[in-house]
């Protein structure tokens, strides 16, 4: 798996639902390619393309992009969003389609959402509810948005009450990532991406899990754009396998391949980033701290070893320092959790682990008060 003799790498995301499948390609420098792999998913007639994307984004790659999309014969246009998860809402998207609909763009054109996760979900949203869904292409520009985000469909917006509340499954055409956009990444934002990648591997691949964590012990993780473009590779590839298999994520399904495994950690961490009002921690930190809770809760109902419990934490560590979480308010999570939307018939699922490598549904009963609040202590307290 880690030794890619090819420099362009290329997973298939088969979809079911819509009878269909897309790539995702993995090339250092594919940014000077988007142009033509647009061309090729959205075929000859497609003339105009509009990037959704930021302001830092477009400052730092936006000359490229453009210049690849008119060689591929597309008139450019861009619309650009603020920055970070505030920004992911419902007003933001009215102002994307509001901009869609004065430059009357026409079902023939394209949607390339440019940046990390939240420019991401943002932009497929918006590509779901103009004319009733336009092309849609992802440019991911995070590491977040390369192993997970931009893969699989799940496109939406955050509410006052909760995380994603309001989204749509929709697929891109393609997912077209360059990992040498990373080298611009502040480190906080690795850090993020990394807990991901931990979830991928602790959820459903102990050899995943292994080659992340090996990357990063090597203390230089961007230091070989080959070798880390393999591991993002075997990320999307590791999560477009689960998406094939459960692309609505079906909520009745417990077994380990279901969809909701990717979920780990993000019960407690969609809690943690209400509670803050999405201001103090980046969307992977919330799924780290959240994942060290889930791994609490499963070692305290004796599913899991306390070893490879000691494992996760090291893993966690290995991606990077946390912002402070201990003088959070106990109450004040335990009401942003009884809003999780993974409730089901009444009570929360959680997902839980039995070993590095396999997840576990559980149902809410099983977790009750004082475990949740010894294993958020547990979690929180470094
Ligand atoms: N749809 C899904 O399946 C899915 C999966 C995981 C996470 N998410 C969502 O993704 C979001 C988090 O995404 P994220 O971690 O990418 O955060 P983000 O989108 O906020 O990006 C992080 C920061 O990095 C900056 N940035 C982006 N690319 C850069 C680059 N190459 N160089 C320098 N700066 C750059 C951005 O401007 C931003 O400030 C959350 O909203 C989360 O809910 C969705
Ligand atoms: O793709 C999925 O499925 C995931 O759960 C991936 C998560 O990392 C991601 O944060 C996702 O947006 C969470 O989805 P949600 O349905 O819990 O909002
Ligand atoms: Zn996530």
């Amino acid at each position: 798996m880690m030794q890619g003799v090819e420099r362009r790498r290329r997973v298939t995301v088969r979809t079911p639902e819509r009878a269909g499948e897309y790539e995702i390609e993995v090339e250092a420098g594919a940014l000077a390619r988007v142009g033509e792999r647009v061309r090729a998913v959205v075929g000859p007639y497609s003339r105009r393309a509009v990037v959704i994307s930021n302001e830092r984004v477009w400052g730092l790659y936006g000359a490229r992009l453009s210049e690849s999309l008119r060689l591929g014969g597309f008139e450019v246009y861009r619309w650009l969003m603020g920055e970070g998860e505030r920004h992911k809402t419902l007003r933001t998207a009215e102002r994307a389609l509001e901009f869609l609909c004065e430059a009357r763009f026409e079902r023939s054109d394209v949607i390339i959402g440019f940046g990390g996760g939240v420019v991401g979900d943002l932009a497929g949203f918006v590509a779901a509810l103009y004319l009733r869904g336009l092309a849609f292409v992802q440019v991911p520009t995070t590491l977040l948005a390369q192993i997970d985000a931009s893969v699989g469909g799940k496109t939406g917006v955050n509410m006052r009450a909760g995380k994603n509340l309001v989204g749509a499954f929709y697929q891109p055409r393609a997912v077209i990532i360059d990992p040498e956009t990373l080298r611009t990444l502040p480190q906080r934002e690795l850090t993020a991406g990394w807990c991901e990648a931990i979830k991928h591997g602790a959820v459903g691949d102990r050899r995943l899990f292994d080659a992340t964590r090996a990357l990063l012990m090597s203390g230089e993780p961007l230091g070989e754009t080959e070798l880390l473009a393999d591991l993002i590779a075997a990320h999307c590839a590791f999560k477009a396998n689960i998406v094939a298999g459960d692309e609505r994520e079906e909520m009745t399904r417990t077994d380990h391949l279901s969809r909701r495994i990717l979920n780990f950690g993000h019960t407690i961490g969609h809690a943690l980033e209400a509670a803050t009002d999405y201001r103090r921690f980046r969307h992977g930190e919330a799924v780290g701290y959240g994942m060290l809770a889930a791994g609490e809760i499963s070692a305290r109902l004796g599913l899991l070893d306390r070893g490879e419990l000691d494992e996760l934490r090291a893993a966690i560590k290995l991606a990077g320092r946390l912002p402070r979480a201990k003088d959070l308010d106990f109450e004040r999570i335990l009401q942003a959790l009884r809003l999780d939307k993974k409730s089901f018939g009444g009570s929360i699922k959680w997902v839980l682990l039995e070993r590095i490598g396999r997840a576990r549904i559980v149902d809410g009963q099983e977790v009750d008060r004082s475990l949740l609040e010894a294993a958020l202590q547990a979690a929180l307290k470094d």
